[in-house]
């Protein structure tokens, strides 16, 4: 079976060229100063950047497939993710919401901030709010950009459990985090980034 993700000579004019390879149930952490290129690197996996190289899917290259089932496939959830509809709850179709429901006491949120105005939520709740939104998507890639910033460790502990549990479940995972802890807890594998030079540290497979 081919790896979840192959990423071959992937590149722009700011970053890269970055190179590696990510299994289903691994993630994959990155750290890196500031300004270092990270959130270059998860864009570019996404396609939201323009960028040259080669990126396949469970052996699928990224250009059989269009950019939006890509986008869905391979999710990005930014650091501070938007949200385009009044309430939280608005975000979520239909066939979503068992998985929402099933997620929201997993992260302590109460079912009720979900018809809330979302200006109204918290930073945290946005922020785990945003987690699930992502994972009610059922992305078999998920690029986490600071998920835990804005969270208390009380949230940030929550948060970490369900990640575990959700890699432990088959999801890939690309986790940006300053968190040397949260890496060594959830990462199989640690990326450093470095003047948007990637230096890959570890190589067990899950
Ligand atoms: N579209 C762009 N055009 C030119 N420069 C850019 C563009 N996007 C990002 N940059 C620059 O590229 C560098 C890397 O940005 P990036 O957002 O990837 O950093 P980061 O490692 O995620 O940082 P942080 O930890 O602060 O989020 C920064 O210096 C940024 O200003």
């Amino acid at each position: 079976m081919p790896p979840r993700l192959q990423v071959r000579q992937l590149q722009s004019p700011l970053a890269g060229p970055y190179s590696f390879e990510l299994a289903a149930g691994q993630c994959i952490t990155i750290s890196g100063p500031s300004g270092s290129g990270k959130s270059l690197l998860l864009r570019m996996l996404c396609d939201l950047d323009p960028n040259t190289g080669e990126i396949l899917l469970d052996g699928a290259p990224r250009s059989s497939i269009n950019p939006p089932a890509w986008r869905a496939q391979v999710l990005y959830q930014p650091a501070e993710p938007a949200w385009w509809l009044p309430t939280a709850g608005a975000h979520f179709r239909p066939g979503q919401i068992p998985r929402m429901q099933e997620l929201l006491p997993q992260l302590n949120l109460s079912p009720q901030l979900l018809e809330h105005e979302v200006s109204r939520l918290s930073t945290g709740e946005r922020q785990r709010m945003a987690l699930i939104r992502s994972l009610a998507c059922n992305p078999k890639v998920l690029l986490l950009d600071e998920p835990t910033a804005a969270l208390d460790p009380e949230s940030v502990a929550a948060t970490e459990a369900l990640l575990h549990q959700e890699v432990a479940n088959g999801l890939s995972l690309i986790l940006v985090t300053h968190s040397e802890a949260q890496a060594q807890t959830l990462g199989h594998r640690h990326m450093t980034l470095r003047d948007r030079q990637l230096h890959m540290h570890g190589g067990a497979t899950p």
